[in-house]
């Protein structure tokens, strides 16, 4: 499927997000702008394009594992959420759970991007609702060993 995508002015000849491998699920997105994060620092960093989404369709914005996991770099806000009807600029929010600060350069993959498919509900308002074996139990209803 072709979706419009907008290169903004902060964009000038910066790679589009794009799949890294052939079945990648994400799209990994570049900085367009430099930014130093220190330790505890949450910044929102331009991405220097907008897009129009069908409304069928989301985009998520989640981490990458790497940036995570070895370096505590991650989406605040993951997944951060596209709406279709959006046509701002996609801007990705980094927090710094690390110990050290991190220096992104323009043009690094700093986040990555998954379009989901929107399903939209009506309400149906009701006196009671359809019973099953969970009911109400949760957090933990089910204990924390395997199913013997
Ligand atoms: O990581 C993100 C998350 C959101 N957005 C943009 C697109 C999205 O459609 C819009 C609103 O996001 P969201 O609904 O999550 O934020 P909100 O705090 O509810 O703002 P609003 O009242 O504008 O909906 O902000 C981004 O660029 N990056
Ligand atoms: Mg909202």
């Amino acid at each position: 499927m072709k979706v419009p995508i907008l290169r903004l002015q902060n964009a000038g000849d910066m790679d589009l997000p794009s799949y890294m491998t052939e079945h990648a699920a994400g799209m990994d997105i570049p900085a367009a702008e430099d930014c130093l994060l220190e330790p505890g620092d949450i910044q929102v960093i331009s991405t220097g394009f907008a897009m129009a989404l069908p409304p069928e369709l989301e985009a998520q914005i989640r981490p990458r594992s790497g940036l995570a996991i070895r370096h505590g770099i991650t989406v605040v806000n993951a997944p951060g959420t596209i709406d279709a009807d959006y046509r701002g600029e996609i801007k990705i929010g980094l927090i710094n759970l690390g110990k050290k600060p991190w220096q992104i350069r323009r043009g690094e993959r700093i986040a990555q991007m998954i379009i989901a498919p929107v399903c939209r509900i009506i309400w149906e308002e009701t006196d009671c609702l359809e019973d099953t074996d969970r009911g109400d139990g949760g957090f933990g209803h089910t204990g924390m060993g395997g199913s013997a």
